[in-house]
């Protein structure tokens, strides 16, 4: 499953082939990211997100397939403010220069389903907080567009109070607009499709099929009181009796054969959603362990990829400022702490400094992970893998050196209880040179 999910979502690197098995993870940049009109906003009301991608991404009107870049593993809900709304002129890239080509990354996009008040919204920021996928609320996105001053608020506003279904025609733009400003490719969509109308338009527009439909099965008399009990304080105009009735009637009519749709295809996993919430999750982890394991290779060859671009500071925001590390430069010793490190980042700053910027690229060494293994203990994990580094020695001959690594992650906690993988320890064999 790990294998299938990296060949979606990495690239194959330029080393041998045959049997060895080789996946560069992810280069660490962004590409362009496609925006979609829609209204008559800003881009800047509508995004507050952690990742650089959105200050300098240079925007294009490129489809999905074109140009998806990557951000980091790392771990981002986007705001409540709207962020549908982007003129196509501020679509474009305000230099008028393309961004240099980026592997594209495929959109990896899981569908959270269940009758109103099942808890998709409560499960998605647990997986948020552990998996690290962006989520998308379609009923979210609906209610921020309403509250813009958009040209569709006043029918959004109809359509919710009266449990009904708003056209696809707006949903699947806001849907794109946020997965575009995300700039990033994991993707919980809650709520949506929520009719038959809903789910072809989104692979119409998007050409993207989901890894699988998350359901939350619950009966209604369980839903409606813990809408009931929401409505004291939401301030939602449909967590009312009559709104509920509604709401439920069309789960089942135009939701239900979505749902059936999906199971058709054998994408449906089922979740029991009257437990408590804490239950609930638990039934839920294994259908990520997949994602986590994807999640922990591309930290790996990001950290691989600050090495050989000697950029520190990428370096020490993936590590433990008490890193340990058997390493041949250490001589047989344990070298503790990032200082060890910084050394040779230091020592190549340099000539790097002193080369220009096109002869820099050429000379840049590349690591290529092959044969990876990644086994979760918890908030523990080992990365195993041999690194192919390619590198071009003084004679301006390219040659390649293989080693192997074993790098140790621990999961914490970033100081708004996301959890955060750090590389706390690695072990590095010497290797001769070919
Ligand atoms: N397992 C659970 N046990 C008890 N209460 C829960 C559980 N899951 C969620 N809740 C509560 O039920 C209410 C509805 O949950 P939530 O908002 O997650 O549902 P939802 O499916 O996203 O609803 P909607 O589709 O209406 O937005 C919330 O007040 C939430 O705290
Ligand atoms: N795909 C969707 C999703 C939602 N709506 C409308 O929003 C209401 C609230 O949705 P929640 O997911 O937050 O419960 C929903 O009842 C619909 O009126 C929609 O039209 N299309």
């Amino acid at each position: 499953m790990l294998q299938a999910l990296l060949r979606r979502s990495v690239y194959a690197g330029n080393g041998p082939s045959g049997d060895l098995k080789i996946v560069r993870a992810l280069s660490g940049a962004l590409g362009a990211a496609p925006v979609y009109p829609l209204g008559t906003s800003t881009a800047q009301d509508c995004v507050g997100l952690t990742s650089a991608s959105h200050e300098d991404s240079h925007r294009t009107k490129l489809g999905w397939a074109a140009s998806w870049g990557l951000a980091a593993a790392g771990f981002t809900t986007l705001c409540s403010t709207p962020l549908s709304i982007v003129q196509a002129e501020d679509a474009a890239s305000t230099s008028g220069e393309q961004p240099p080509a980026k592997s594209p990354l495929k959109p990896i996009v899981i569908f959270v389903l269940g009758g109103p008040g099942s808890g998709k919204g409560t499960q998605c920021e647990n997986i948020v907080r552990e998996y690290g996928f962006v989520h998308l609320s379609a009923g979210d996105l609906l209610r921020a567009e309403m509250k813009s001053g958009s040209q569709y608020g006043d029918m959004i506003a109809t359509m919710i109070k009266e449990g009904k279904i708003v056209p696809s025609e707006v949903t699947v733009r806001l849907l794109q607009n946020a997965m575009a400003a995300s700039g990033k490719n994991k993707f919980l969509i809650d709520g949506f499709p929520r009719n038959d109308e809903n789910r072809a338009a989104f692979e119409r527009e998007t050409g993207i099929q989901p890894e699988f439909v998350l359901f939350f099965d619950c009966p209604e008399e369980v839903m409606e009181a813990r809408l009931l009990d929401r409505g004291k304080s939401s301030g939602r105009s449909d967590d009312n009796m009559e709104s509920i009735r509604k709401r439920f009637k069309t789960f089942v009519n135009q939701s239900v054969p979505v749902v059936d749709h999906y199971d058709g295809l054998g994408k449906v996993k089922k979740v029991s959603a009257t437990r408590s919430k804490e239950d609930v999750f638990r039934s839920i982890q294994p259908f990520f362990t997949e994602f986590q394991q994807a999640n922990l290779l591309e930290a790996t060859q990001m950290l691989l990829d600050a090495i050989d671009g000697g950029d520190y500071e990428a370096y020490a925001k993936l590590c433990d400022e008490k890193l340990t590390a058997f390493e041949p430069e250490a001589q047989g010793h344990l070298a503790e702490g990032l200082g060890f490190h910084k050394f040779y980042f230091d020592l190549k700053k340099p000539v790097a400094d002193a080369a220009s910027p096109e002869s820099l690229a050429l000379i840049r060494p590349k690591s290529t992970i092959s044969s990876p293994k990644v086994s979760v203990y918890g908030d523990v994990a080992v990365v195993t893998y041999v690194r192919l580094q390619q590198d071009v020695g003084s004679s301006k001959t390219g040659f390649t050196s293989a080693h192997q690594e074993t790098r140790v992650w621990q999961r914490k906690r970033d100081g708004k209880g996301l959890a955060e993988w750090k590389h706390v320890h690695f072990h590095r064999s010497a290797a001769p040179s070919v």
